[in-house]
């Protein structure tokens, strides 16, 4: 049947229905009433002393589950743990709110979650600041407003105020010099600072005449070669003895006021080029600045006592420390802070090439492009300084030449497979891969026995299996996978590659790039009463909806926790029966889903059978078994154009970059030219890594470690796509895409998710509905697609990405995924 249509007026009426819907269901109302009666009982007398309110939060963010809302009302307002409560620790926590954060109910209203209704606040608990607030709790700036009567201004004209309103500035006090200066005055110096400065300044003096002018210096001259003079020289040596300043408007820096010289300020030594401006240090780099806009700080120089102990102004000055302030990118493996520092891979190969007196066939364009400017720089006579500091990269890497497809056809003696593990969060996803990377001999007894011990001490050593993925402290302290974790295992047949998602609502965009490297998938579920009622309608519902639009089509559900449920064949049988409609609903084959009732804690039915005679009953295959007999579900696109997406980059110390990700399509070679985009940057591959092996080539379908020359990761990014430079993917930001509605779909911003690619645009507008089946048109410029429904729509994004015809995509609003399909 064809999905039904809407005019502008049932749109209107349906909206609102949706508005309320959005509420609360009935089921939900009564599922709270009975829950908060629940709650109430099982606190006893404690009840008073939580409200209503906050038992219904605690069991919304739950799922209903008693035990869990009140361990988290219990540990968060009856008996909350001492060192969390700050010095005036609050008798009660503002209501439905992030709990013992003291502060009064007006500014409590400027303090949300990271996301209202988060799925676990036990999550949160764990991990709370020195005053209670969970850490991922984001404060918004509480700006009181100013008490001034709302008539204050009403005979105020604008630009027209009477004397007695106007207000008077007074100066500030200046600070007072102390120990290390400060002080507009000349410091007192005691006799033995005096000799130190003495000493100290001899040295200067001679260091200065031996100083030889390194090669940065010469760059810098030239790149401000137009804005020196004579006049320059002498504001700048006029301003000698002070700080260069930071621009305010580009980074943080000392407090800054126009047009006023204080006595003791300096330039530096590219200040003192300077001459009708002053130089001003940005992030982006050193440039001149109008006089008229000359910046200047109220710091003042340092005292004798501060310059015998920190070097002399001068000195200082050179090294630009006081400025120098420590960015989190900076953090970043692919951040270089000197990136220009040295002569770019480019120049490396071309001088190399010049000297071998050869060139390379199939140079790329950014070769040819930096060949030019280094002809122009010699001219200037730059490269001989930038020579200098050459860091010998060698030549481009030879290619063999090989016919890739005939190779893999002849050697492919193992096939490789990857999946992403996905299911409701505390589903026991990492949990069952440590126990089956332990029980394949992967990982030590003792390792996970450490784990043991040391989640002892934080109450979580029923994480230790689970640690095994989870390797991030972050993930370890709140006891959930945030992003994927991959591995590798191999049994006779098989490579295997494992991709661990998150199963929290939070890092859904993580999950999608995990199922976006995967051939096919384990759902794992918690038979557990009501874990499992939780999970579908939670995340269980929502992986296997991306599963499906990303064109996973094989599946094994693992149902899981069967030793809580005393392994009951009946409700394994009910789990499989209800969860195997809902996925035939969803167009999965029935012969491509297969159920096996595990227990990942306790590795029954992961390597081998079961020992629990109450678990005798399943004669079906183990979970490896079940793994030899998936696999890629569709042929491996090998003849297509070469694509893969970057889901890490590392760099080495020697210069390398290294990217890791699944081929989607085509194959490469060492020694192949390629392309990274959206940049347009070009590299050679230097060597190739499946799993741990080095390779000559490596084939769509594979999960690979490349690494690059001649490239620098300042112009990569995770999600940048690589292809070769003979048959780029093109870059464009206005796309038109099928989707399949997962909730009302109109024009509204949205996110666009293809494995690590996440971009912000909008659905500009909907071209039309279609027939599920036949893709016909049903009805042309609807104002809303209903959920189910499916539609062109047109998507533009704030940037240019790189993305192509025939690929599958994720589009989330707010947290939620709405849509997913195919780009036309
Ligand atoms: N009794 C029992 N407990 C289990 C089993 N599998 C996992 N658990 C427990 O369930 C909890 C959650 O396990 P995890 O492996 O972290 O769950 P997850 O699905 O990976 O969680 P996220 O990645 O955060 O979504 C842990 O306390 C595990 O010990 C099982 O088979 N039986």
């Amino acid at each position: 049947m064809a999905p039904p249509t809407y005019d502008d007026d049932d749109f209107v009426d349906q909206y609102d229905d949706y508005e309320e819907e959005d509420e609360m269901s009935p089921e939900d109302k009564v599922a709270m009433q009975k829950g908060t009666a629940e709650v109430q009982k099982a606190l006893g007398t404690e009840a008073s002393k939580v409200t209503v309110a906050q038992i219904q939060e605690a069991l919304w963010h739950y799922y209903y589950d008693v035990d869990k809302s009140v361990a988290y009302l219990t540990k968060t307002f009856i008996a909350p743990a001492p060192k969390a409560a700050p010095k005036a620790a609050p008798k009660k926590a503002p209501e439905g709110k992030t709990g013992a954060f003291p502060l009064p109910a007006k500014q409590a209203l400027f303090l949300r979650t990271f996301e209202a209704n988060r799925e676990s606040p036990e999550h949160d608990a764990y991990s709370t600041n020195l005053y209670g607030i969970p850490s991922h709790t984001r404060m918004f700036p509480i700006m009181e407003k100013p008490r001034i009567s709302p008539t204050f201004f009403d005979d105020m004209p604008w630009l027209d105020i009477p004397k007695d309103r106007e207000a008077v500035f007074i100066e500030p006090p200046r600070p007072v010099g102390g120990l290390l200066g400060g002080s507009s005055s000349a410091p007192k110096m005691s006799k033995l600072q005096a000799l130190a400065a003495l000493r100290k300044k001899k040295a200067e003096e001679k260091k200065d005449q031996e100083r030889v002018v390194p090669p940065e210096d010469e760059v810098s001259k030239l790149s401000l070669s137009d804005s020196r003079n004579k006049e320059n020289t002498s504001l700048g040596s006029k301003l000698r003895g002070g700080n260069v300043q930071r621009d305010s408007t580009t980074g943080p820096g000392p407090l800054v006021q126009k047009g006023e010289v204080p006595s003791g300020a300096v330039s530096n030594s590219i200040g003192g080029h300077t001459g009708s401006s002053t130089i001003v240090e940005s992030e982006t780099g050193v440039y001149a600045k109008p006089e008229e806009e000359l910046v200047i700080s109220h710091s003042h120089a340092p005292s004798a006592f501060a310059r015998t102990l920190f070097g002399s102004a001068l000195e200082a000055d050179q090294t630009q420390r006081p400025n120098v302030f420590a960015m989190p990118y900076t953090q970043s493996s692919s951040f270089l802070a000197n990136a220009f520092s040295e002569p770019s891979p480019d120049d490396i190969v071309l001088a190399a090439q010049a000297k071998a007196g050869k060139k390379t066939p199939a140079a790329p364009k950014a070769a040819k492009k930096s060949q030019k400017n280094e002809e122009a720089a010699k001219e200037s006579g730059l490269a001989s300084s930038v020579s200098s500091l050459k860091v010998n990269d060698g030549p481009p890497p030879n290619s063999k030449g090989l016919d890739v497809i005939k190779e893999f056809e002849q050697n492919a003696s193992k096939r490789n497979a990857s999946f992403v593990v996905v299911g409701h969060v505390d589903a026991g996803k990492s949990t069952l891969m440590g126990r089956l990377l332990l029980e394949l001999k992967l990982v030590e007894e003792r390792t996970v026995d450490k784990y043991r011990r040391q989640g002892e001490k934080i109450g979580k050593q029923s994480f230790a299996l689970a640690w095994v993925m989870d390797q991030r402290s972050e993930e370890r302290d709140r006891g959930v996978t945030i992003d994927i974790a991959t591995n590798h295992f191999e049994t006779e047949s098989t490579k295997f590659t494992i991709l661990d998602a998150p199963g929290h609502r939070d890092f859904v965009p993580n999950m999608i790039a995990g199922a976006s490297q995967a051939d096919f998938a384990i759902l794992v579920i918690d038979a557990n009463t009501g874990a499992y009622e939780k999970g579908l309608k939670g995340q269980t519902r929502e992986h296997v909806l991306l599963l499906r639009s990303l064109g996973v089509q094989q599946l094994i559900v693992a149902v899981n926790k069967l030793d809580m449920v005393g392994w009951s064949q009946d409700r394994f049988k009910e789990i499989s029966e209800e969860v195997s409609g809902f996925l035939t609903g969803l167009g999965f084959q029935e012969k491509h889903v297969t159920f096996i009732p595990i227990s990942g804690l306790n590795g029954d039915n992961i390597v081998k059978r079961t020992e629990d005679a109450a678990g005798a009953w399943y004669t079906g295959p183990t979970l490896i078994q079940g793994l030899e007999a998936s696999g890629p579900s569709t042929a491996r696109a090998l003849k297509k154009p070469f694509r893969m997406a970057i889901s890490e980059i590392f760099r080495s110390q020697q210069g390398t970059t290294t990217l890791a990700g699944r081929i989607d399509s085509g194959t490469i070679q060492i020694g192949d030219t390629v392309l990274v985009q959206p940049s347009g940057e070009s590299a050679y591959i230097k060597s190739i890594m499946l799993d741990t092996e080095a390779k000559d080539w490596a084939v769509a379908g594979q999960n690979v470690s490349v690494a690059l020359t001649n490239i620098d990761p300042i112009h990569i990014k995770i999600g940048d796509i690589i292809c070769h430079t003979t048959d780029p993917i093109a870059v464009g930001d206005t796309f038109t895409m099928k989707a399949m509605a997962f909730e009302h779909l109109m024009p509204m911003p949205v996110d666009l998710h293809r494995g690590r690619l996440h971009a912000a645009g909008q659905i500009q507008s909907i071209a039309a509905t279609l027939d599920k089946a036949t893709g016909e048109v049903i009805k042309k410029k609807p104002k809303v697609v209903q959920p189910g429904g499916v539609a062109r729509i047109l998507i533009k994004l704030e940037a240019k990405v790189p993305l192509e015809a025939g690929q599958r995509v994720v589009i989330r609003s707010e947290g939620e995924t709405i849509a997913a399909g195919l780009l036309e």
